[in-house]
């Protein structure tokens, strides 16, 4: 597997031992010693596919037939733990489930990752495939090859990784799996032959994928002799038992009691207990190096473009709480990262770093449910660079060329050389009769088109270089809804170039709103600012006075709203005069208010923002 260098934040080389996860005395007593898997009898996969092609439920397959779960209806995404996926029906996380199957009169032990398919998450299929040595790349007999799948099997093919093609979704009605193994053999180069056709909902022809995994996949190569290795790739955070780690252990072994150190912060720690997933927690003896779990890779933050958003408390009470949950989910998902910033009008806060909108949102959720922690967002923005012409500034920030990570602390262009943006090479797969109308989609968002390919008769794979501004807020939506669904999207990182940038304001009767100001580009200003002051109208609660809403660069008013007045009278569904009902209501809204945003003399709901931010058009 490939190494890539280890996250500053996550710890890194663990020497001589690890901690990993923790169980009881009692739990421990009869529990598998890993030390009876030879290595050669390991097999450490991933499986990876475009969105919905069904990797959660071949991988609910592959835990029934090799006895991990029990065979029953209810098994649906087992591996899909947290209330965000289950509510929105996608993975977010990767997860990790370690399998004892039968075959060929031996027992091999198969450490399975399931990885998210939204591009949002691409950040955890990267880190899951530096632990394997090969995966499993789903792709649905219906829909063929989509972005994702492209752009997942290139991350497989680099990191060297056997690839096993897997049709699935045969049972369907359109299902042409024929068609599909043609564009395989046609994308990738693998013989249309080496495709596995599967019903993972049927449970067709899966214990073929199980032996294809031990027939096609090299076990790891590992060092048992050697000192202990090992890294860090997530961790949780558990109320009774603190932080949990896990690891992929790579040479040497581990126990209870060992003593460790970690090669990053140089402390030492116990280890408690060990263990695997098998999908849950199942205490063993000892760890043996054979990569139990899955992998041990965090990106520097400087390898992926982030979205940076600034969170704050709704109210500056909450602070501490808000820092302890951020602390606390940051560890679960270590691809956000955490600036402390703050703000005039939203006091202490931080800038949080996501990798597209869904990524934003989904944290936001985990934050609500998992913590009970509420926040407030500001307006994502990517990260844009400048060039300082100002000697007083390039003293100030020590260095010529910044990052702008807080729209509020854009530079005046008299103060700058030249403004750059992110840009990222995009990938859309699509049936051929959409082109015209994704062309132009594409030229509206100032993407430069870079290829053109066809992977069969009717589909067709462009590649565009887009300003990343361009794309990660809605140009997904609108790209499905112009195709009919059918059109798929990836992008990956390309660099800067230089653009056309202004700070622009958004004003609620002369006040500046800080969650929405936000840095655009020039030919975009009049579009962006009038579309938001429409967005910010609907969805403002009516006051009792009028609210001018406006868009300004600099004093230049370039876009104007109103919002009607109006009284909203709490009491007015309670006719008679039931005190006690009445003074419930007023206690109620009071606590609302504690969750409202003022700005002036104007109360805006946390949810309006949200609405915006959302809803945002970039066209
Ligand atoms: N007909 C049919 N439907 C399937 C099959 N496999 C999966 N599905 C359905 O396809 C949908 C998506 O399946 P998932 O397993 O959640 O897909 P996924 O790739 O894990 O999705 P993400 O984790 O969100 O990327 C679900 O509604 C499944 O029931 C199959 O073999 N046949």
């Amino acid at each position: 597997a490939r190494l890539l260098p280890p996250c500053p934040r996550h710890a890194g080389v663990l020497e001589p031992g690890v901690a990993c996860r923790l169980f009881s005395a009692a739990e421990l007593k009869e529990k598998p010693d890993m030390s009876r898997f030879p290595v050669e009898d390991i097999r450490n996969f991933s499986i990876i596919a475009h969105v919905d092609h069904g990797k959660s439920t071949l991988a609910d397959r592959l835990l029934e037939l090799t006895g991990t779960i029990d065979k029953t209806q209810k098994n649906k995404q087992v591996l899909d733990k947290l209330q965000v996926e289950r509510e929105r029906g996608i993975t977010v996380k990767a997860q990790t489930a370690s399998l004892f199957y039968s075959f060929g009169g031996k027992q091999y032990l198969l450490n399975l990752i399931d990885t998210p398919g939204h591009v949002d998450f691409s950040y955890e299929v990267s880190r899951s495939l530096s632990a394997c040595q090969g995966v499993l790349l789903v792709v649905d007999a219906n829909e063929g090859i989509q972005a994702q799948t492209v752009a997942n099997f290139f991350l497989a093919f680099e990191a060297q990784l056997s690839v096993i093609p897997v049709i699935n979704k045969i049972d369907l009605k359109n299902a042409d799996p024929e068609r599909v193994g043609k564009q395989i053999e046609k994308v990738f180069d693998i013989p249309s032959e080496e495709c596995i056709k599967i019903s993972a909902k049927l449970g067709t022809n899966v214990d073929s994928v199980l032996q294809a995994v031990i027939e096609r996949i090299p076990p790891p190569k590992v060092h048992r002799a050697n000192p202990l290795k090992a890294l860090v790739f997530d961790s949780t955070f558990d109320q009774y038992r603190g932080v949990v780690a896990s690891i992929a252990l790579f040479d040497g072994m581990l126990s209870k009691g060992d003593k460790i150190v970690s090669a990053h912060t140089k402390k030492t720690y116990e280890v408690n207990q060990v263990g695997i997933l098998n999908p849950n927690e199942q205490p063993t003896h000892k760890l043996r190096s054979l990569q139990p779990t899955c992998n041990c890779v965090c990106y520097y933050e400087s390898d992926l473009f982030m979205w940076k958003s600034g969170v704050y408390p709704i109210d500056q009470s909450e602070y501490n709480n808000l820092k302890s949950a951020i602390e606390k989910l940051t560890l679960n998902d270590s691809s956000v990262t955490v600036h402390r910033d703050s703000s005039l009008a939203l006091g202490a806060g931080w800038r949080l770093g996501f990798l597209g909108l869904l990524h934003m949102e989904v944290f936001n959720q985990r934050l609500e449910q998992e913590y009970n922690a509420s926040v407030i967002l500001t307006t994502p923005t990517v990260p844009y660079k400048a060039v300082l012409s100002s000697a007083k500034l390039i003293k100030e920030y020590k260095e010529k060329e910044i990052t702008i990570i807080n729209p509020a602390q854009f530079p005046d262009k008299s103060k700058v050389t030249e403004y750059l943006e992110p840009v990222v090479l995009g990938t859309v797969i699509t049936p051929t009769e959409y082109t015209g109308k994704i062309m132009e989609l594409c030229q509206a968002r100032r993407a430069i088109q870079k290829n053109m390919t066809f992977i069969d008769e009717n589909r067709v794979m462009l590649k565009y270089l887009f300003p990343l501004n361009e794309i990660v807020v809605d140009f997904y939506d609108s790209l499905k809804s112009l195709s009919s669904g059918y059109a798929s999207f990836d992008y990956e990182d390309a660099g800067y170039q230089t653009a056309d940038l202004i700070k622009m304001d958004i004003l609620l009767n002369g006040n500046i709103v800080e969650e929405l100001v936000t840095v655009v580009h020039r030919e975009k200003a009049y579009t962006v600012g009038k579309s938001i002051c429409e967005r910010l109208k609907d969805s403002l609660p009516r006051q009792l006075f009028e609210i001018a809403v406006q868009a300004a660069i600099g004093s230049k008013v370039i876009a104007r709203e109103t919002v009607k007045a109006y009284r909203k009278n709490v009491l007015a569904k309670c006719y008679g005069g039931d005190i006690t009902r009445k003074m419930k209501l007023l206690k109620r809204q009071a606590e609302g208010k504690k969750k409202l945003r003022k700005i002036g003399n104007i109360e805006i709901p946390k949810n309006a923002f949200i609405k915006v931010l959302k809803t945002q058009p970039n066209k």
